[in-house]
């Protein structure tokens, strides 16, 4: 160990170590390079060759990536064992020219002291340092020595110089991931088992979503075999939240994450209709469930009143004596609703061709002893096979079919949703048919499925429509490629030279197309509704209605799940009093607890003023400790429209970024006084309702009307703690009066 060299010496052993890593790392990508040249240079003469051929080349295109994405930062850390030899920590793990680790991975076992060790419990260590880079240069160094005194040594903070230097640091729209500087409470969730559903509770800025991700990053690295191939899925609240975060994971290196709303998981269905959270709330409700079945049970009807329609010049009739048996029998199969429909059916056509059969067939003079044959007859004269083609021509006939669909249709869950909106006399739920979906909408839809069931003849036609589209592709290939000869079929010379359509034939384009479609699992799941993931993340959970909880236990029916959130700013009206209460109906008290305490992006300054204006607060609120402080006050304004723009601007032209946030109510009224705001994050300044700035942060924000956030729902206290625990650096409150001068209040 090298604690007695002079700050430049230091750097200079440092700058030799990462010269070395970054040799490795340029040769290890070159390597990967010639090997993914070398596929490619591959004939693959079988089908089966080329698929191999292909497989091989994505994992190494994969593994390119991987080490593609790892150049900034590649070499963060350092440790120092009392005895043995330096361990370098970095965002993967390299080998030297003899197999020895010349960079070990930050998930690695052997890494974890540099994110836990302390002066009290140095885990064998005798330092911990860490590496400032820019680009492949040292640039600085922060040393903890753990073998000094180890009652002076260290508050709680691991590496405070250079935790302190990254939250200082401009925000930029963008989430950046902090394996550098990773903290002990942090360390243990991302670390933690995969197994079984772990909940991380923690107040605003205390870092959920990014250890949310960084877990993801360890768990894919430690259990790479299971979860490559079912992937994980990360689910937040919106697409601008997704967007903030969707750069950590992959400068970790890891791209084998689909991150999703709980919108976007019924393939097939954009949701984009906005609506009212009381709608909302309501359709999120576990009660929905009961409304759907009831829903259900009223679209497998039997008349009222008899039916009658004509079939071939016959009049036939159902009335309810005679549907109630085929109905009865279909339920009693315990079926799912289109997959009972045939019993329904089966049960209905016996009584139509019945009807029919007893006309056609009668003989009136069966018992005529005076009859022709002078013979004993039979009441009916048809067979078996006769009644077969009667029931067979019935279940054709559109008069039937109409008939059948009235009483038991064969239900899309699209159909069945809106057509029991459009009918329900709920006030809530009512709405015409085709008017789009909403976010709430999509768990119903996917709750529909479950007891609609898939109807196998549109998933067998689905299959067959592929097929088709295969060899369509390789008929459209093998087409364009034989363009030419059919345009001049008459020219013999030139229908001699051979094309691709010559020397292949569809089926084997077919297969090459078919490869095509062997995607990484997350692309995979993304597209099909039943993709159970071998892990979960729901970051902002405390915001998922019972309805969504349901959706998203179905996609992972292994319970590896990890919960992330803050139940006192929950904003949803139909959002969880407590975890048990969402967890509980899946996994009884089978789930386990994480607490973050420290705040890390809230300065003390802004903590303390959000603590005074929420110390009324019902039940009250736990603020977390700040880790830093800015000795900035808040500062406070009221004036009009006028003045409220000239703040803004004032406030934008710094550096860094900024949100106006301000009541969903008043949205219109602040946009109309600040025009160039909008919503795109990558622009200095934004526009946002809290729901918008939930779980985003910014260097600088301007709360309008705190008050009347408050007040304008039912959760306004959480909105509010959400509104006022978004800025790094500076708050400023302002109360939007009617034009008067702007003035400190
Ligand atoms: N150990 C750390 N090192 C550096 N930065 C950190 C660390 N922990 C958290 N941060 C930073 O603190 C900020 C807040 O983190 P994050 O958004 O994950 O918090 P959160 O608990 O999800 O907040 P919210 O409840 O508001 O959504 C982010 O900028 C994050 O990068």
């Amino acid at each position: 160990m090298s604690s007695l060299s002079s700050p430049a010496d230091a750097i200079a052993e440092e700058q030799d170590h990462l010269d070395m890593i970054y040799g490795r790392l340029d040769e290890t990508r070159e390597r990967i390079r010639e090997r993914l040249a070398d596929q490619w240079r591959q004939p693959g003469v079988t089908p089966q060759e080329r698929r191999q051929r292909d497989f091989a080349a994505r994992d190494y295109a994969e593994r390119l990536a991987r080490y593609e994405a790892v150049e900034s930062g590649l070499c963060f850390g350092r440790l120092d064992p009392h005895d043995g030899t330096p361990l370098r920590i970095g965002r993967l793990g390299l080998r030297g020219a003899g197999a020895e680790p010349v960079l070990i991975d930050w998930r690695a076992p052997a890494a974890r002291p540099f994110y836990v060790a302390t002066a009290v419990t140095s885990y064998g260590m005798a330092r911990r340092r860490h590496i400032r880079t820019r680009g492949r240069t040292v640039t600085g160094l922060d040393d903890e020595v753990f073998d000094a005194d180890p009652a002076a040594g260290g508050g709680p903070l691991v590496g405070e110089a250079a935790l302190i230097a990254a939250l200082d640091a401009r925000r930029t729209g963008r989430m950046r991931d902090i394996v550098e500087t990773i903290q002990a409470e942090q360390d243990r969730v991302i670390r933690s088992a995969a197994g079984g559903v772990l909940v991380v509770q923690g107040g605003p800025g205390t870092g959920k979503t990014a250890v949310a991700l960084h877990r993801a990053a360890y768990l894919l690295y430690t259990y790479r075999e299971q979860l490559g191939s079912r992937g994980v899925l990360i689910v937040g609240p919106n697409p601008t939240f997704l967007r903030y975060i969707s750069q950590v994971l992959p400068s970790l290196a890891e791209t084998g994450v689909l991150l999703a709303t709980p919108a976007d998981l019924f393939p097939g269905v954009t949701a984009q209709r906005a609506e009212a959270p009381e709608v909302a709330e309501v359709k999120g409700r576990a009660e929905m469930v009961e409304v759907l079945e009831q829903g259900l049970r009223d679209r497998q009807r039997v008349p009222e009143t008899p039916i009658e329609f004509v079939v071939d010049r016959h009049v036939l009739r159902l009335d309810a004596g005679d549907c109630e048996p085929a109905r009865r029998r279909a339920r009693a199969s315990g079926r799912l609703h289109n997959l009972a429909r045939p019993i329904f059916v089966a049960g209905i056509l016996d009584v139509l061709a019945a009807q029919i059969a007893d006309r056609i067939g009668d003989d009136p003079f069966w018992d005529d002893p005076l009859g022709e044959d002078d013979a004993p007859g039979v009441p009916n004269v048809l067979d078996d096979a006769d009644r077969a083609d009667i029931r067979a021509d019935l279940a054709e006939d559109p008069a039937v079919l109409a008939v059948l669909d009235d009483l038991w249709p064969v239900l899309t869950p699209e159909r069945f949703l809106s057509e029991l909106y459009a009918s329900t006399g709920h006030p809530l739920l009512h709405r015409p048919m085709g008017d789009g979906w909403t976010a709430a909408d999509v768990p119903l839809l996917d709750e529909a499925v479950e007891l609609l069931g898939e109807d196998d003849r549109a998933a067998r036609a689905r299959a067959a429509r592929i097929e088709r589209r295969r060899l369509e592709y390789a008929q459209g290939v093998l087409d364009i490629s034989a363009g030419s000869k059919s345009y001049e079929a008459e020219d013999d010379a030139e229908a001699e030279i051979p094309n691709a359509a010559d020397v292949m034939e569809a089926g084997m384009l077919a297969d090459r197309y078919a490869e095509r479609q062997s995607l990484p699992a997350a692309e995979r799941a993304a597209a099909d509704r039943k993709w159970a993931f071998g892990h979960v993340i729901v970051d902002e959970a405390q915001e998922l209605s019972p309805m969504a909880w349901r959706m998203l236990m179905r996609r992972c029916p292994s319970r590896s799940m990890t919960v992330v959130g803050d139940l006192a700013q929950t904003g949803a009206l139909g959002g969880p009093a407590s975890w048990g209460e969402v967890l509980s109906p899946y996994v009884a008290d089978r789930w386990r607890l994480a607490a973050l305490t420290v705040s890390y992006r809230t300065p003390a300054e802004i903590m303390s003023f959000a603590g005074r204006l929420l110390a009324d607060a019902e039940p009250p609120i736990d603020l977390p400790h700040p880790v830093r402080s800015t000795g900035v006050e808040p500062d406070e304004w009221t004036g009009g429209p006028a003045d409220l723009a000239a703040l803004v601007a004032d406030r934008a032209g710094g550096p860094g970024s900024l949100a106006v946030i301000t009541a969903a109510s008043r949205r219109a009224e602040v946009a109309a006084a600040l025009p160039g705001l909008g919503q795109d994050l990558e622009e200095p300044a934004v526009l946002l309702t809290v729901t918008q700035a939930k779980g985003l942060e910014f260097d600088s924000v301007v709360l309008v009307d705190p008050e009347v956030i408050r007040t304008e729902s039912p959760r306004g206290t959480n909105d509010l703690y959400v509104a006022l625990t978004r800025a790094t650096r500076t708050l400023t409150v302002f109360r939007l009066g009617s034009g008067c001068a702007a003035r400190p209040s």
